[in-house]
């Protein structure tokens, strides 16, 4: 698998998206937010941190970097795309994910281990994982809280776009939501942390299967 990870000043979480990744055995290119190309690979991650220091709102300033028109191009010609926290938001400002990430319900930034719920296991980003399974992964934001229209809940439901949900909704997303996926489901955005969660000696490996599953869908594909 060939993987590019965007770096966006403030981003903090691409060194361990890296690692994660070629922990599984992904050739891995960081590519500069002013790139106005990515290349030519499977996977464009968009990893966690603080892009812009979270000015204007978190991932939107990012949203319009040159390198933002090159992940939309590669979305738009069917490539994997994995935003994890701040790349989750950046993924639905730039419209590549419907809904928004707000403020967490009680005000407050949060920085715990989670339990989570796979709510499907029908992505490649998912295959690795039994539906229904809960897993137990890190989280750590202040803008986790999960809005979209009545309408596209509906949607998201049906469509079973639904990635993973909360099992305690301890930001106040609507209908518990963490990660959704695109229509195509090629695209998944999360606020908890896969590549936090691949190593036993940080004491949890759960986020290890995501990165596994996407491997194995790209060798089957
Ligand atoms: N870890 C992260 O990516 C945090 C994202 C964003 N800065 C927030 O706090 O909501």
């Amino acid at each position: 698998m060939k993987a590019a990870v965007l770096v966006f000043p403030g981003s903090n979480c691409d060194r361990d998206m890296a690692v994660a990744l070629r922990k599984v055995g992904a050739d891995v290119t960081m590519v500069w937010h002013k790139d106005a190309e990515i290349g030519d690979v499977d996977l464009v991650a968009v990893p966690g941190g603080f892009s812009f220091g979270d000015y204007l709102r978190c991932g939107a300033i990012a949203a319009n970097s040159p390198v933002s028109q090159a992940l939309k191009r590669h979305v738009e010609r069917g490539g994997y795309a994995l935003g994890v926290c701040n790349g989750f938001q950046v993924l639905t400002e730039t419209g590549l994910l419907p809904g928004a990430l707000m403020r967490n319900a009680a005000l407050k930034f949060v920085c715990k281990s989670t339990p989570l719920t796979v709510a499907t296991s029908d992505s490649g980003f998912t295959g690795g994982y039994t539906a229904g399974a809960t897993i137990t992964l890190p989280v750590a934001h202040h803008d986790g809280n999960y809005t979209a229209e009545d309408a596209v809940l509906d949607q998201l439901r049906d469509q079973d776009r639904i990635a993973f949900t909360y099992a305690d909704n301890f930001n106040g997303s609507r209908n518990a939501i963490a990660g959704v996926l695109s229509e195509n489901r090629r695209v998944l955005g999360m606020m908890p942390h896969p590549e936090r969660a691949v190593d036993a000696a940080t004491g949890n490996t759960d986020g290890l299967a995501l990165f596994r599953g996407l491997v194995q869908q790209l060798a089957d594909a």
